[in-house]
């Protein structure tokens, strides 16, 4: 798993690739620039798009130059705007692809700027050398880009942000940031998501051995690193194999929230659900589950089950005997979600009977009733750290880019998602999903991880064909695709 490096760890690790692998730093630039030409020609919506490159004086700058070049050699009609008033104060490498601009780019004065047709613009002024304060000279530069009519991409970092801290000045608003190598924490925090855009990782072949080295707890988690984590089965498994689940949850009127979860589970592989309801709602469980059995009234034998997954729709009132008969009789760890959580975060005491690396998958308003409230985000998964570290459980913080954090420290940024997951239910898939895994045999680590990942990589496949039509249900469908699409068996 990639390391999420900060502020000057970038420049080193660039520094240590250059040592170890012997490449030199523009040849590094050059790997970066046609990585990002890759990306960019594969884009279907920019096609018919010429572009309009703005290139500071620093390296980012340089990975314009050298995305001018390769872009122009692919046929795409590319000016440039020169954001520095001397081309003989370039960084070295800079300086280099500078001189290897061929002659056909037009260089267009930024005082003078007029283009015509459709065009995207390219942002290479400032990356993760910014330092301070933006200078005066860079406004009306980074003003005139978040006027631009297109589409902007911003390259490596958008320019004026920060790479570790949440911003709230002048930075430039892109609609896609394509980061290098590792991504930089800045561009994962809900703070920054109108500067970032749509988040793009591109691969310039620096070894996550490199990063090793590094203090860092943040992790990123990618579609490489989910395999490994997968338990396979034998040709003579049954279906006790699969796991044998309990999922406490649904009360009158919310049933709704069970019966996603129950199927989330039996979609991603679990071969027995039970769901323990209400007497009054039998009905509805096994007409619109009938895959799934009910049970009612306390729990009989709880050793029976593999895992237990407790809240989607449970309501609170009358709910607490219940969950403490769950907490002191089920010895190994549990998923709690939603109700759940907010009966934990109104009776603390209870916090203490919760199996030791069992998950807790709040939404940031559970996690403030349960935590605490935050001031920003960075403040959030300091708590969350220490909550976890403290409690000895896993805390799933759910959001755009879900972080998990560890009852050892690390903290995992989630990659996979996308926004139209936004929509009632999508979290109650995500608990089904991880009750289903713990309930499988998977470490509770591997459990969150990849519920985590193959629930946002559901939502990316679902959200392809329905966009902001996507509803829970469409989630669940797609489970099954996501092995298909990871060869998991
Ligand atoms: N070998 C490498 O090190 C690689 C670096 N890469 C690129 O290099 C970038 C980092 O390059 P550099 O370290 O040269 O720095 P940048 O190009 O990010 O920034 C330096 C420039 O920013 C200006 N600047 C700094 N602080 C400012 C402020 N407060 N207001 C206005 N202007 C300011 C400086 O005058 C200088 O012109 C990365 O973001 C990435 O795009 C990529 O080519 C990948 C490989
Ligand atoms: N903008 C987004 N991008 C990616 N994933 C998202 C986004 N918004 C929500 N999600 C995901 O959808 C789920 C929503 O869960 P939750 O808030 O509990 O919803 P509900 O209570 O309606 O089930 C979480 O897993 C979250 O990570
Ligand atoms: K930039």
């Amino acid at each position: 798993m990639k390391k999420i490096l900060q502020g000057a760890q970038v420049k080193e690790l660039d520094a240590k690739h250059i040592s170890i692998s012997g490449q030199s730093s523009q040849e590094l630039m050059e790997v970066a620039a046609l990585g990002f030409v890759d990306w960019y020609v594969a884009q279907d919506q920019f096609k018919e798009y010429g572009v309009l490159i703005f290139v500071g004086a620093g390296n980012n700058g340089g990975d314009g130059l050298a995305i001018a070049r390769i872009l122009t050699n692919q046929g795409v009609q590319v000016s440039v705007v020169p954001c520095f008033t001397d081309p003989d104060k370039l960084s070295l490498d800079a300086s280099a692809n500078w001189e290897l601009l061929p002659k056909s780019v037009q260089l267009l004065d930024f005082n003078e700027l007029k283009y015509e047709g459709d065009l995207v613009l390219i942002d290479c002024y400032l990356g993760v050398g910014l330092t301070g304060t933006l200078r005066e000279s860079s406004i009306p530069i980074i003003d005139y880009i978040n006027e631009f009519s297109g589409p902007v991409v911003s390259v490596d970092i958008p320019s004026g942000l920060p790479s570790e801290t949440i911003h709230q000045g002048l930075a430039v608003r892109a609609d896609y940031t394509v980061t290098f190598a590792f991504p930089k924490l800045s561009l994962l925090l809900p703070e920054n998501a109108e500067y970032v855009g749509e988040l793009v990782l591109v691969d310039i072949g620096i070894e996550e051995e490199t990063s090793k080295v590094f203090d860092s707890n943040f992790y990123y988690l990618e579609e490489k690193d989910i395999p490994a984590l997968h338990k396979s089965f034998h040709r003579f498994s049954y279906k006790g194999d699969y796991g044998k689940i309990l999922i406490a949850g649904g009360s009158p009127g919310k049933m709704g929230a069970l019966i996603l979860c129950a199927k989330s589970a039996l979609r991603t592989g679990t071969g027995l659900v039970t769901c323990h309801i209400e007497d009054s709602e039998r009905d509805i469980i096994q007409t619109a589950v009938p895959e799934a059995m009910a049970s009612w009234g306390l729990i009989a034998n709880l050793e029976f089950y593999d895992s237990v997954g407790i809240g989607p729709g449970w309501g609170q009132d009358g709910r607490v005997h219940l969950l403490t008969q769950i907490l002191e009789e089920f010895k190994s760890p549990v998923v709690v979600d939603a109700d759940g959580l907010n009966i934990l975060a109104r009776s603390k005491e209870l916090l203490e009977l919760v199996p030791k690396n069992s998950i807790l998958t709040p939404h940031i308003g559970e996690f403030s009733r349960l935590v605490g409230p935050a001031k920003n985000h960075l403040e959030r998964l300091e708590m969350a750290k220490e909550f976890s570290v403290t409690n000895e459980l896993i805390l799933v913080l759910k959001g755009a880019n879900t972080v998990i954090s560890l009852p050892d420290g690390r903290q995992i940024f989630n990659s996979s998602g996308t926004k139209y997951m936004a929509t009632g239910g999508s979290g109650d898939v995500l608990t089904g999903m991880i009750t289903s895994y713990l309930g499988q045999g998977y470490e509770p680590e591997n459990a969150a991880i990849c519920g985590v990942y193959h629930h946002g990589l559901a939502g990316e496949l679902a959200g392809a064909k329905k966009r902001k039509g996507l509803i829970a249900s469409d989630l669940i469908e797609a489970i099954p695709e996501t092995y298909n699409l990871l060869d998991i068996s």
